[in-house]
Order: C-alpha cells, then sequence, then structure tokens
C-alpha cells in the first residue's frame, strides 16, 4: 500500500529543485519535495481564491497552513487532494500531478466536516472503510490494521460506540483514523484540532510528530489559530488567496523581529497592504 521511504527519500523526486520557491534553504534544501505549486491558481464563483501560489512542501515534515477564515486554505487543500475544480497552473503531489489515479492510496485527506456514517460504530466505519481500501486482507490483519488506527487517534474506549454519539472532536478523530488505515506517504488534514480541548490538541500533533519521524509521513495541516504555529516545522501563511510567508517559525519571527507568530503574521499582513497600496 504504502510505497515508503525512509527520511521520505524517493529516488523519483531526489534531485527536483529542492529550495522553497519563495524564501529559505535551511534543512529542507537537501530534503526531496512533496508537494510542488507553480503558478497554482483557482477560482470559484467567478473569483479568484488562489492566485499563482509557487511553493514547495518537502517530504516528511509537518507544514502549517494558517492564515484567516476564508483565505483559501481549504481551497488549497481540496486542490492538492485533486477535488478542486478550475484549478491552473501546476500541482504536483508525490511527483504527479494532483488528482492523479495513482494517488489515491498514496493520500489521506481529512475534510473539515467528518466524513463517516453516523449509524455505523467507530470500529464499524473503520472496518468498512478498510475494506473498501483493501479487499483482501484478512480478517486478523484487518482487525490489527482497525485496532491500531484506533490507538493512534486515542478512541479505544470509544470504539464501539455509535458515530451519531460521539462528540465533534471524537468525531473528528475518527474520520483521521480512516485516513491513517492506508499507512498514507501524504496526510492533508484541514483544520483536524478544531474544536478539541488542549491535552487532545496536543495529542494529535505529538502524534502528527511522531508520523512525520517514524514513518516519514508528509503532513500539511491547516488552521486558523496562530498559537498552533509552534507545532509546525516549516509554515506557509496565506491572506486572500496569496501566500505571505513560507519559513520556519523561528525564522519568521527573527524576519519580522516580532516575539509570535501572531504578530509576524499582522507585521506582514500590513507590509503587504502598503505594497498593494504603493502598486496602485
Ligand atoms: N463555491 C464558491 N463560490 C465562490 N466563492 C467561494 C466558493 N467556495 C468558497 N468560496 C470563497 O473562497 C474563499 C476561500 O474559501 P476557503 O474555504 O478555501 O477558505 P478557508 O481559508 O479554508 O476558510 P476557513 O478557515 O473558514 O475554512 C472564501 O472567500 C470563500 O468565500
Amino acid at each position: 500500500m504504502m510505497n515508503k521511504s525512509p527520511g521520505g527519500a524517493d529516488p523519483t523526486l531526489t534531485g527536483l529543485g529542492t529550495q522553497s520557491a519563495q524564501s529559505g534553504t535551511g534543512p529542507e534544501g537537501t530534503r526531496p519535495v512533496a508537494i510542488r505549486a507553480r503558478g497554482l491558481g483557482v477560482v470559484r464563483g467567478g473569483r479568484t481564491v488562489l492566485d499563482s501560489l509557487d511553493f514547495d512542501i518537502h517530504r516528511g515534515q509537518v507544514t502549517g497552513l494558517l492564515g484567516p477564515s476564508g483565505c483559501g486554505k481549504s481551497t488549497l487543500m481540496r486542490a492538492i487532494a485533486g477535488t478542486q475544480a478550475k484549478v491552473t497552473g501546476t500541482l504536483d503531489v508525490l511527483g504527479r500531478p494532483a488528482g492523479s489515479a495513482a494517488l489515491r492510496s498514496r493520500l489521506g485527506y481529512v475534510t473539515q466536516a467528518p466524513s463517516v456514517y453516523l449509524d455505523l460504530t467507530a470500529r464499524q466505519n473503520l472496518d468498512y472503510f478498510s475494506s473498501i481500501l483493501d479487499p483482501w486482507l484478512n480478517r486478523s490483519d484487518r482487525r490489527a490494521q482497525v485496532d491500531r488506527a484506533l490507538t493512534e487517534v486515542d478512541l479505544t474506549g470509544h470504539a464501539d460506540a455509535l458515530a451519531g454519539n460521539l462528540s465533534g472532536g471524537q468525531l473528528s478523530r475518527v474520520s483521521l483514523a480512516v485516513a491513517l488505515l492506508g499507512t498514507p506517504e501524504l496526510l492533508v488534514l484541514d483544520e483536524p484540532t478544531v474544536g478539541l480541548d488542549p491535552v487532545l490538541r496536543r495529542d494529535l500533533w505529538n502524534l502528527f510528530h511522531r508520523l512525520a519521524d517514524e514513518r516519514g509521513t508528509t503532513l500539511l495541516v491547516s488552521s486558523h489559530v496562530m498559537d498552533e504555529a509552534d507545532r509546525c516545522e516549516r509554515l506557509l501563511l496565506m491572506r486572500s488567496g496569496r501566500i505571505l510567508a513560507d519559513d520556519t517559525p523561528d525564522a519568521l519571527r527573527g524576519h519580522t523581529r516580532t516575539d509570535t507568530i501572531e504578530d509576524a503574521f499582522l507585521h506582514l499582513v500590513d507590509a503587504a497592504k502598503q505594497q498593494e497600496e504603493a502598486t496602485r
């Protein structure tokens, strides 16, 4: 299922320009690229929602996609997952054009709306999705796969509860467990920590880092909560369909001479506004 590559190394990708498109070299300079966007655009309802984005996301890292509500995070994630219409420019995912059929088993995408059956238990949902993902798996291997996914998202205590009776946070963890079934190389998670208490948020971020460190999984995680920025190795900051910054949290604070990512973001927004006014 997973074309596992320790440390994210993939000979088909090694050697592609690995330097970030917008800024920074750092340790990412030596990592292969998982997602490459050049001149990426999306128009929705006649409006330009993503405006000529250029960036690289590197393998085996947790990259945060941060920006205010409506800036285009979900649209970008849909484009990466191959579910967004009217995408222009270049968008390569794991070395193939986004949306390629060959990417289906290599990419896990969790939307903001939990996509599970409410009249099944958490375990029954996982059994069902596992049987679709890999119809030939024998009963004990399937059981082990489902148990692993339930443990990873800390839901073993609720395995036999009807999904319809779970809290919002528990339900979103069932969706995440579904995405983890196939041990995907790339996980695209749209606001996975919304509505979770601080302990669960911390545990989920720890899980994301374990997946990156131990399996070489690449994670792109969106959030509109700036204090989650320091949980990420790399950040893409978005505003109004554009990328404001692409860097590490430390470098962002350093460049903007601020103490927090929220202040760094506000600093960058002000600078972008000034530039827009100057070019008008
Ligand atoms: N079907 C549509 N037609 C026109 N505009 C749309 C459509 N769907 C979304 N938009 C607009 O596209 C922009 C980006 O939406 P998107 O959902 O990607 O933002 P987001 O950053 O994920 O927001 P949030 O954090 O609230 O989920 C928004 O301004 C939204 O109003």
